[in-house]
């Protein structure tokens, strides 16, 4: 029987990896974030096609922006593989489809937790619903006034399927349960903002075009940064979950 592997399989970093780790589901914003955000930015990963990039945000301090890929199986490889390197604290900074009629296209979500529709994160022990770090879902709060805030459902299917989404969830994605979940049992501080660029509420999608997204995800990008930003002015050590 071979033994634990010692490194991560699928990063394989070219880079330093900061303390603290911004998470869009797609590469190409992962991009557009790094060259927005940092300073100096270098490549942190490019296996598998999650790229990933570390840099000097505008605290001074490094940042790291790395891609999960779309879905929780990809995101809890990351997650896990990131906290293997030494990751403290991550925020998903994603997209999502809007379930409430009043929650329109280019509204930012805080998830004040994530409703565990997906296989991956009950595979790893969640219930019917994962918290974020609680100092992380105050400073996303407070970094991001307008927000809307409230439980986001996390599923795996994007094409076809009934949506079972609880009666309380804002809005629908595919990795934040997952990312909280893993982020839970390896000692993370995890929190989540999403922008919506679908409205579904009406049973249709109507969905923003690709410039009203790249709009949206550099507002996304910039709102996960800001409350990583202000936790590290807070000196806050680590974690805080609900009991
Ligand atoms: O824009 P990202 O962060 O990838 O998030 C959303 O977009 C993808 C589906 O289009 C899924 O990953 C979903 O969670
Ligand atoms: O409808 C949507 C939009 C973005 N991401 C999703 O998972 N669903």
């Amino acid at each position: 029987m071979a033994a634990p592997h010692p490194h991560p399989i699928h990063l394989r970093p070219t880079a330093e990896l900061a303390p603290r780790v911004l998470l869009p589901g797609d590469p190409g914003r992962a991009l557009q974030l790094a060259t927005l955000l940092l300073d100096a930015p270098l490549m942190f990963n490019h296996h598998r096609g999650l790229w990933g990039y570390s840099g000097t945000a505008s605290d001074g301090e490094p940042l790291t922006i790395q891609s999960t890929g779309m879905g929780g199986p990809s995101a809890a490889i990351v997650v896990s593989e990131l906290a293997m390197l030494g990751a403290q604290r991550i925020v998903r900074v994603g997209t999502c489809g809007s379930l409430r009629a009043d929650v329109r296209l280019g509204a930012l979500v805080v998830a004040t937790e994530a409703l565990a529709g997906d296989g991956t994160s009950r595979a790893l022990g969640a219930g019917a619903r994962v918290a974020p770090d609680l100092d992380l879902l105050a400073a996303l709060r407070a970094g991001a006034p307008d927000a809307v805030c409230g439980p986001v459902l996390t599923t795996d299917v994007f094409y076809g399927g009934e949506l079972d989404a609880p009666r309380d969830a804002v809005a629908v994605e595919m990795e934040a349960a997952a990312i909280f979940q893993v982020a839970a049992r390896t000692g993370l501080a995890a929190g989540c903002v999403l922008a919506v660029t679908d409205e579904l509420a009406g049973g249709e999608r109507r969905r923003m075009d690709d410039e009203a997204v790249e709009a949206a995800g550099e507002a996304v990008g910039r709102a996960g940064a800001a409350a990583l930003l202000a936790m590290a002015r807070s000196g806050r050590p680590g974690p805080t979950r609900p009991r």
